[in-house]
């Protein structure tokens, strides 16, 4: 378990004026986790990335791993607790006239480790990512995906705790993206490693993690489990998980739903609330997708009221009842009235 408590960076200019770049951030990933780090260009994420990797000193506040504080650590202690956190960068730097086996076996070189040990290790690291017959390939011989995995495989060699993916999967294509992404959720459940993954891909956020912090200037301003943010239509990181492109309605109320993901929603659901209270329903957008095999979804529609005006407070439990959680995002009428 990682837990980021009070963090805070700044650098000094050579003018003596202080840039403050991370501000008391507080995070907590727990083993067989997954949290996502996003937030736009110039946020923090790579400072972040930086003192969890250990490769920056924060100015403040802890980085505790399993309990113990590394921030504060240097000469040989530091080297020592670097190994308890793997880290995968965008590009897998490996080394380019080592092979495969070779680059994943580094580490355990630099620590002595004996060769019978080294072979049984690369050995079950390169089964883990799945290829053991990428072994004696250079990496200018392996797709970017499969450097990555390569890479993947080294960093966990002296099997740390926790894992820093820092933007592993920009720059590749959707498909190696998910072949990655897919083998981060694996390691989680089979190492139980906490996982941090810093990326401005919300896609990436979608398909693997299991919360999300948002860091905006510096700071943590937003975060949410991601099976909690998917059904809450009026989160906007939740909107930002499934966007939704919705068309311009007349009607005389738009509701925003999100798929509750306790109740499976039915294909039906549009007819079956058009006929009991007499409404047209329409369709004006929807996103539903497959998130961590839950079936999520966001959909605004447009309601028109055919006969008498149902109470808003009753509509919005009809749409619970059938596995939808409702939010008025617009209404020509004043909604004290469709009360
Ligand atoms: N060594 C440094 N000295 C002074 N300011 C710095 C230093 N490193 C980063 N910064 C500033 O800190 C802020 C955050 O930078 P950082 O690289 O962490 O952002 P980021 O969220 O990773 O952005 P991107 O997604 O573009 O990589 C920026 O305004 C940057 O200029």
């Amino acid at each position: 378990m990682i837990e980021i408590d009070q963090l805070s960076k700044h650098y000094r200019a050579p003018d003596g004026r202080l840039t403050e770049v991370l501000q008391s951030i507080n995070l907590q990933v727990p083993q067989a986790n997954i949290t996502a780090v996003v937030g736009p260009s110039g946020a923090g994420k790579s400072t972040l990335a930086k003192c969890i990797s250990l490769l920056e000193q924060p100015s403040s506040g802890s980085i505790r791993v399993n309990g113990s504080d590394l921030s504060r650590l240097d000469g040989e202690a530091l080297r020592q607790a670097r190994r308890s956190i793997g880290t995968v960068f965008q590009s897998s730097a490996l080394l380019q006239r080592k092979t495969a086996w070779e680059n994943i076996a580094l580490p355990l070189r630099y620590l002595g480790v004996v060769d019978r040990d080294i072979t049984a290790r690369v050995g079950e690291l390169l089964e883990s990512v799945g290829l053991s017959h990428k072994a004696k390939a250079y990496p200018s011989q392996l797709s970017g995906g499969q450097r990555q995995r390569i890479g993947i495989a080294r960093a966990l060699a002296l099997r740390p705790t926790v894992l820093l993916a820092d933007e592993a999967t920009s720059g590749l294509d959707p498909e190696a993206t998910v072949t990655i992404l897919d083998l981060l959720k694996k390691l989680r459940d089979d190492y139980k490693l906490a996982i941090v993954l810093i990326t401005h891909e919300m896609d990436a956020v979608r398909q693997a993690a299991d919360a999300v912090a948002e860091i905006r200037d510096g700071q943590i301003v937003q975060y949410g489990v991601v099976k909690a943010l998917l059904a809450q239509p009026d989160s906007a990181l939740g909107q930002r998980l499934l966007p939704l492109a919705a068309q311009a309605s007349d009607a005389e109320l738009v509701l925003q739903l999100s798929y509750r993901t306790d109740v499976p929603v039915t294909s039906d659901w549009i007819s079956r609330l058009s006929q009991q209270f007499g409404l047209r329903i329409d369709l004006l957008g929807a996103h539903v997708e497959q998130v961590n095999g839950l079936q999520a979804g966001r959909l605004q529609v447009g309601i028109h009221f055919q006969h008498e005006r149902l109470p808003l407070a009753r509509l919005l439990a009809q749409f619970e009842q059938l596995g939808l959680i409702a939010s008025v995002s617009g209404s020509v009428l004043p909604l004290r009235e469709a009360v």
